[in-house]
């Protein structure tokens, strides 16, 4: 068994990741992380459980760590679901240290020598990590994860990459989920929408860029494609809705066949879905409430598909677009004997 640590095992995506490898069948976990909160408490007693799955006993008596690079030396891997200011420094830390980091934080995500992967879309930048443990002289390493939104689009994208295009307009429908437990107060989001989301815009576009830019094994240059985002918060608990506009080559006929027979590169990973993009016929879907658990979280769900090219996508953001996501990377990886 690969033993395996969470940091920020107490927030939004870190219960997704406990959730997830509490019973994995190759990963053990065995270190749980937070803030001075909750270090040195019993992790049962110290987490506010949110999840509507049963919260698992065999982690009800890890204690819980503070967050260093001490606390998880005995770990394969950790999966980091700390804030962005705090995983900046820890997580190179952490893999100078010699373990594998695979983190949702964006600190890392732009570095040119750290993938920034979604397993099913472009498991080949993988291959970055030898150069990133060049570089950095270090036995571990940083994978990342996108974000959420930038999860959905490049993973409804990746079908239709054979046609040609040039632009995206895409207008964001966002879970309160994904702004972490504390993110958005009852008061301003029941009976509203928020129509920004700092920093979300930018990042959907150099993202989206990333994931499906050209990789010759050793960089990655930049789709060239321009992404023009508008992100809204809605009163959604999980699951991020993306309305897509794209000046695609092609007839919404073939866009339809294009999501139905795509398939991704590999098959018969455990977090891995039957169907990673599922296009769904009826004319009022994808819906968040309906549709966000299929594939145990893991389908990025397509529909509505007209004249334009004009689309809707949609996922569950703390597992498709986090904890999920980056459960799968991490399978993909220890099959490629990374760790
Ligand atoms: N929510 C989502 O859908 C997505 C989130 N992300 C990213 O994942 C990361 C986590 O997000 P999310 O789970 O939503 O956030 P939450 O605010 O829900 O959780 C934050 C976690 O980090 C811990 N933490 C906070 N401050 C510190 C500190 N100073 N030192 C150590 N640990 C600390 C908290 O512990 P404690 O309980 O003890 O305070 C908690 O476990 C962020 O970088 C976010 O941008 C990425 C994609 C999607
Ligand atoms: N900003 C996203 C979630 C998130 O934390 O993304 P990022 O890791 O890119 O900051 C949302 O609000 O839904």
């Amino acid at each position: 068994m690969v033993n395996v640590g969470i940091l920020g095992a107490t927030g939004a995506v870190g219960q997704r990741f406990v959730q997830l490898l509490a019973d994995h069948p190759w990963f053990s976990l065995t270190t749980l992380t937070a803030s001075e909160r909750s270090a040195g408490k019993i992790y049962g007693s110290v987490v506010n459980w949110r999840l509507d799955s049963p919260f698992p006993d065999s982690v009800n008596d890890l204690v819980v760590s503070p967050t260093t690079v001490d606390a998880v030396k005995d770990c394969d891997i950790v999966f980091s679901a700390l804030p962005a200011d705090i995983a900046t420094t820890l997580e190179s830390e952490i893999a100078d240290a010699g373990v594998g980091v695979f983190s949702n934080a964006s600190s890392h995500r732009m570095a040119s020598d750290v993938p920034l992967m979604i397993a099913e879309v472009n498991p080949e930048h993988a291959t970055l990590i030898d150069l990133q443990r060049k570089n950095h002289n270090r036995e571990g390493f940083i994978v990342t994860n996108p974000n959420c939104s930038t999860i959905m689009l490049a993973t409804a994208l990746a079908p239709l990459m054979k046609f040609p295009f040039k632009s995206i307009q895409v207008a964001t429908l966002q879970a309160i989920s994904g702004a972490g437990f504390d993110g958005v107060p009852a008061f301003s989001i029941y009976d509203n929408v928020i129509p920004y989301i700092g920093s979300e815009e930018e990042k959907i576009a150099r993202e989206a860029n990333k994931i499906l830019g050209t990789f010759d094994g050793a960089k990655v240059t930049g789709a060239p494609f321009s992404v023009s985002a508008s992100c809204n918060r809605v009163a959604v608990i999980d699951g991020h809705t993306l309305n897509v506009w794209i000046d695609l080559a092609a007839t919404p006929a073939e866009v339809i066949e294009a999501f139905k027979s795509w398939q991704p590169p590999f098959s018969g990973l455990p977090t891995q879905p039957a169907k990673t993009v599922q296009y769904l016929e009826q004319a009022d879907r994808p819906q968040p409430r309906l549709d966000r658990n299929r594939g145990n979280g893991m389908t990025v769900s397509v529909g509505r598909v007209r004249d334009g090219i004009r689309f809707v996508a949609m996922g569950h953001n703390t597992i498709r677009g986090a904890a999920g996501a980056s459960v799968l990377n991490a399978e993909l990886l220890h099959t490629k004997k990374y760790f």
